[in-house]
């Protein structure tokens, strides 16, 4: 027998949360595609922002082709320091110099693990939960048969995260450092940074975090949380564009501790010496390895501009105010269609997507996107709905899950 479908909300639901949202207005400030019904993937590529049109046709006309090589000089060499002190002061709570853009996030957590299990000499285990993203596991395991050492692994419930109770449980003094995620990509499972660091730091182990599904959405505090070192992607809620480089941060006081093991001229001492023997450059520096990827790092600047200007904790409230709302629909259209939650209920638990699960989902996805309404598909029953705050409205995330409960009625009948 069919499931009874309840009434569909009222359309004033997402109209009036919309009227009152004060963020609203943001909403205009990027990229508009025509086509698009409702799009829920701002979690994996953000939208472009107006303003980058701009800034990329002045960066040909001005920079690129105005001052050509001059620019690395007057401009583009430092570009990777002051972008990371933009980030590190808008969203990451770390005071500057302790920032860099550089690499892909698959290489900077190479090079940041790597520097962080050879300052820990004589200590056998990387520990790392088996839920994390697989670039995550596959470094640390690459890591580990490089350098001789275990992985411990970490088994959270698939709906839920790391608690700091199976960190004391998992790290010892045989662990030179833990990899986290602050947001688990699949659950949205928000980690408590602050506790887990100190934990780990009882043994002496160092701590990574990465950082991908929160930076730009919920604020962290990392010099005051005394987090040795982050990751994250640029390209997500900081709308940084394809293939955007990461960031990395290290606390000042490892800096001079740690050694990357990709030794490029970019980041030695004195770059244009030229000299034998590689010496690596006093701070942030001496985490760059090549030439800066400087037409990548164009787009976050206005997205960290417009971070400024809304503020991060109106972004983390928007945030919260979404999930809320898309849990609500849920519950109230989808669940009696079969569909789970995999994604905390409380505030504290939560990032910015919301994951639900049914054995449809993954050709449920498949004729959405036909339709041009775009969430993601997440093995192996998940579809992610990924609400990036200042480009995201309650009309069209009302939109998308309207979609996802009428492609399931269809099925039912
Ligand atoms: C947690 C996490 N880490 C890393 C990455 C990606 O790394 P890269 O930019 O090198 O592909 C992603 C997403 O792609 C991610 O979700
Ligand atoms: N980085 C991606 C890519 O290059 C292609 C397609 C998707 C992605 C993603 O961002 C995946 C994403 N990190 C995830 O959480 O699943």
């Amino acid at each position: 027998m069919a499931t009874p479908i309840p009434a569909p909300a009222q359309v004033n639901d997402a109209t009036a949360l919309d009227a009152a949202d004060p963020l609203a207005e943001f909403v205009s400030r990027f990229v508009a595609s025509s086509d698009v019904v409702s799009y829920l993937d701002g979690n994996s590529l953000g939208r472009p922002l107006r303003a980058t049109e701009e800034r990329f046709a002045s960066f040909i006309r001005a920079q690129w082709g105005g001052r050509l090589i001059r620019s690395w000089d007057e401009e583009w060499m430092e570009l990777p320091l002051v972008v990371g002190d933009r980030i590190g002061a808008s969203t990451l709570g770390a005071a500057a110099g302790q920032t860099v853009v550089a690499d892909s996030t698959t290489v900077m957590l190479y090079k940041l693990i790597r520097a962080a299990v050879d300052a820990r000499p004589g200590r056998s285990e990387i520990v790392i939960d088996d839920d994390n993203f697989p670039t995550d596991r596959f470094v640390i395991e690459g890591i580990a048969a490089e350098r001789g050492l275990t992985v411990r692994w970490i088994r959270p419930d698939k709906s839920a995260g790391v608690t700091v109770e199976q960190v004391r449980d998992a790290v010892s003094d045989s662990t030179a450092v833990l990899v986290l995620s602050h947001v688990a990509y699949r659950s949205g499972f928000l980690a408590d940074v602050k506790e887990i660091t100190a934990v780990a730091h009882e043994s002496g182990a160092l701590v990574l975090w990465d950082l991908s599904h929160s930076v730009g959405v919920i604020p962290t505090a990392l010099d005051e949380w005394r987090v040795d070192l982050a990751v994250g992607c640029t390209y997500k809620y900081l709308n940084g564009g394809p293939g955007a480089p990461a960031f990395g941060y290290v606390a000042h006081r490892l800096q001079s501790e740690l050694t990357q093991p990709i030794w490029g001229w970019m980041g030695a001492g004195d770059v244009f010496a030229m000299s034998d023997g590689y010496r690596p450059a006093d701070g942030m520096r001496r985490f760059i390895s090549g030439t800066p990827p400087v037409v990548g790092m164009l787009a976050m600047q206005d997205m960290l501009d417009l971070i400024d200007e809304a503020g991060i904790d109106a972004i983390r409230a928007k945030s919260l105010a979404l999930t809320d709302y898309a849990l609500h629909l849920v519950d109230r259209w989808l669940a009696p269609l079969g569909v789970a939650v995999a994604t905390p209920l409380e505030h504290t638990s939560r990032g910015s997507h919301v994951t639900i699960t049914h054995p449809a989902f993954k050709a449920v996805t498949a004729e959405l996107w036909k339709i041009n309404v775009i969430p993601d598909f997440r093995n192996p029953d998940g579809i992610r709905i990924g609400l990036s705050p200042l480009s995201t409205s309650f009309e069209e995330l009302n939109r998308g899950v309207t979609a996802i409960r009428n492609a399931l009625v269809s099925r039912e009948k």
